[in-house]
């Protein structure tokens, strides 16, 4: 029997997901296989006061399970796609996307006031430029502020603090098991157009594990690694990390991709989307960057980067 080590991070949501998988998982193994958790603390759980984009992005919550993963400490690691890096480093892959989860943003409002209801000056509550843009092109008369923390302090520090309403992904409440009585209501993409890859799950692996390949392409999920992967092509060829506003979600209806990409100001005031449809993922990816590129989304993403910069 192989003893199969899984590396997560120690939040309640990150502990669900790779119990999760593993349960999943076990539904193929019998007792071939046993599975075991082993926490791992990554540099962004420790700087959780800062604003993400100003300290690195993405990367910040895969490095240290990455050289764990090198080192053999762990075997395979079970992420949220969205905060996957857009490329790999070398010799891990994505070994496996399981079927993904809600996909939409979940707006919860003390009093369950909704979003077209909320008094002018109300505060909603987000760290992520995607959410605020939106909410913002949506009701320009609102306010956006910054609130950090896992799903359990957001959702504390919207009861205790000053905030209005808060804005988490769907996929995690629901994980958890909480969406019900929490959430005000689900955020359609066609309002706001969610993180690409959200809701999904990335499993991570190395790419020389044949066997552990093998288990782990029982869970794939053809329907999300196809509009995952157009929506992964489309935020690659963007290059715009976690800097300026980009959304992308893709289904599939009558066999084609519909890709809805959006690349935004942060204020809201500019909004570029696209609806790309078509066959092949990657193809679907690359025409969304395209037309949005030629519609002047790259300036938008340079000008975020040059802000950024300046501090
Ligand atoms: N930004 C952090 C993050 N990364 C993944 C999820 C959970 C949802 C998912 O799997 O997409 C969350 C919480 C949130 O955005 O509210």
């Amino acid at each position: 029997m192989r003893k199969i080590v899984v590396g997560s991070r120690r939040s309640n949501l990150a502990l669900t997901q790779s119990e999760w998988v593993i349960e999943q998982l076990k539904k193929h193994t019998g007792d071939k296989y046993s599975f075991e958790i082993k926490k791992i603390v990554t540099k962004g759980d420790q700087i959780l006061n800062v604003t993400l984009s100003k300290v690195g992005g993405k990367g910040l919550f895969v490095k240290e399970i990455e050289k764990a993963m090198y080192d053999k400490e762990i075997d395979f690691a079970v992420h949220s796609m969205k905060d996957m890096p857009a490329v790999m480093p070398d010799g891990l892959i994505i070994g496996s996307i399981p079927v993904r989860e809600d996909h939409r943003d979940a707006f919860i409002s003390n009093d369950h006031i909704k979003l077209e209801d909320l008094p002018g000056g109300a505060i909603v509550g987000t760290s992520s430029l995607r959410r605020g843009s939106q909410i913002l092109a949506e009701r320009p008369d609102l306010e956006i502020q910054w609130i950090r923390g896992n799903i359990e302090t957001r959702l504390r520090k919207l009861k205790e603090e000053n905030f209005d309403a808060i804005i988490l992904a769907s996929a995690g409440m629901k994980r958890m098991g909480w969406s019900e009585d929490i959430v005000t209501q689900y955020l359609e993409p066609e309002i706001c157009v969610p993180a690409v890859g959200q809701g999904a799950l990335a499993i991570e692996c190395r790419e020389d594990d044949q066997e552990l390949l093998e288990l782990l392409q029982k869970i794939n999920d053809q329907y999300t690694e196809q509009t995952v992967t157009a929506e992964r092509t489309f935020l690659h060829l963007l290059n715009g990390g976690c800097q300026v506003p980009i959304g992308g979600y893709a289904y599939l209806a009558d066999g084609e991709i519909v890709l809805t990409a959006l690349v935004a100001s942060s204020d809201g005031k500019t909004v570029l989307k696209e609806v790309i449809r078509g066959t092949d993922p990657v193809a679907v990816g690359q025409e969304a960057a395209e037309k949005l590129k030629a519609k002047g989304a790259q300036q938008l993403v340079d000008q975020a980067r040059e802000e950024n910069e300046q501090g």
